[in-house]
């Protein structure tokens, strides 16, 4: 369905406490779902109440939250919990690029959400779906791995590209990505994916809008009432046999890594500091270890000064530096003439958010657009003056690997 703004529908919300389920994503009722789960904790949905495909734009955000605002104004709330994610909440997910319209709310009938050891049930319209637990989903079978649109070697060539322009003075950072393509014999069932990803890597965000399914470690902005929280990450080095100390320490040292860590840090305590005051950047990154990687990672918090949706503050950030570059213009031009592929929703913002205005989105990598029996990979990764275009793909590699894995087991 899709509503109009300014005409928007009724919709009739209920929440209700419920026993805190011991694992949201068992409870998906079928593959067409939403996510949005860490280390247990979050939101699930299914069924769609309303659906909305967001213009094309830089505006695309605030017309999503106008668009949402008047929705929710117009809906009638029996809420007695009042905690962030309970009410009504839309599951988004935005294209990368300004320019394409492939960016989608969606507000499910049915909500599930956990945090800090409360449980609630949401529900809109007159019979909610029982919860039940239901007997596990099929795994995808005899799955074929094919190129997509970016080759490896045109990958290389596309950044030894970016390497030329990045040193004639062009600009100082473009993140550049490639896709994969898998082809099962039947439909994949996204909650397979969802199962294997949050159980491999439960530090990530695993999260599913819309086809697109993923399980990604950067959080684009959490906002719980007047608190907002980032993590910016850039800068990446396998976790290989050596031991875990020794590729940390070779991450932390890396000017190269540090230089595109930087860029992101920057833009994001710049595009910040006008919406917050108390805003804490540290001055040097951490290691953030997940199971196949390590990233360097910059946790960025503050306090809103006005009253500003989850929405603004993400259309303030994105697209960051990390899955951008730096100028962000000249680097969304860039990434147009040397990828030749158009990302979708990946890299793009993913996440959800409530009537108050608070919400989590996290920056779409590590993930796979599902349609029936295919699926999309995608994984990039930040270019600067000191890249090489093989260690560029070999890095690609090992983030695709997470979805493969997903898929394949
Ligand atoms: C672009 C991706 O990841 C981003 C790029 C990184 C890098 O270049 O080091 C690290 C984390 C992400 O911000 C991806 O996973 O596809």
């Amino acid at each position: 369905m899709t509503l109009a703004v300014g005409l928007p529908e009724q919709l009739a919300v209920r929440t209700v406490p419920v026993r805190t389920p011991e694992d949201l994503l068992a409870r998906l009722p079928h593959s067409s779902v939403l996510a949005w789960v860490r280390h247990g904790e979050g939101l699930v949905g299914w069924g769609e109440a309303a659906r909305v495909a967001v213009p094309p734009g830089e505006d695309r955000f605030t017309w999503a939250r106008q668009w949402l605002t008047a929705l929710f104004d117009a809906a009638t709330v029996d809420d007695p919990l009042r905690v962030p994610g309970s009410g009504p909440v839309a599951f988004g997910s935005f294209s990368f690029d300004p320019r394409s319209g492939d960016s989608v709310l969606i507000v499910p009938r049915t909500v599930l959400g956990r945090r800090d050891g409360q449980a609630w049930y949401t529900t809109i319209g007159e019979r909610p779906d029982p919860l039940t637990l239901l007997r596990p989903p099929a795994p995808p079978a005899a799955v074929r791995w094919a190129d997509g649109d970016v080759t490896a070697p045109r990958h290389m060539r596309a950044v030894a590209a970016a390497v030329r322009r990045i040193r004639a003075g062009h600009l100082s950072k473009v993140v550049l990505a490639r896709d994969l393509l898998a082809v099962a014999d039947e439909p994949i069932d996204s909650r397979i994916l969802l199962r294997r990803l949050a159980d491999r890597f439960p530090s990530c965000y695993t999260f599913a809008c819309a086809g697109l399914v993923g399980a990604t470690p950067e959080l684009l902005v959490r906002r719980m009432g007047g608190q907002v929280e980032s993590l910016v990450l850039a800068g990446t080095i396998a976790r290989g046999s050596d031991s875990d100390s020794s590729a940390a320490s070779t991450l932390f040292a890396s000017a190269k890594d540090r230089e595109e860590h930087s860029y992101a840090a920057d833009m994001v305590r710049a595009a910040l500091a006008p919406l917050c005051r108390d805003l804490t950047v540290p001055a040097e990154p951490e290691i953030l270890r997940l199971s196949n990687l390590i990233h360097l990672a910059t946790p960025v918090r503050g306090r809103l000064e006005e009253d500003r949706s989850v929405l603004d503050v993400v259309g303030a950030l994105h697209p960051t530096p990390a899955v951008g570059g730096t100028p962000t213009d000249t680097a969304l031009d860039l990434i147009r003439e040397l990828e030749a592929m158009d990302r979708g929703r990946y890299a793009g913002p993913v996440g959800w958010i409530d009537a108050r205005g608070d919400g989590e989105w996290g920056i779409a990598l590590r993930c796979a657009q599902v349609e029936g029996p295919r699926a999309r990979l995608y994984a990039g990764g930040g270019i600067v003056a000191g890249s090489d275009p093989a260690a560029e793909l070999e890095e690609t590699q090992t983030k695709l690997r997470a979805m493969q894995y997903a898929i394949e087991g």
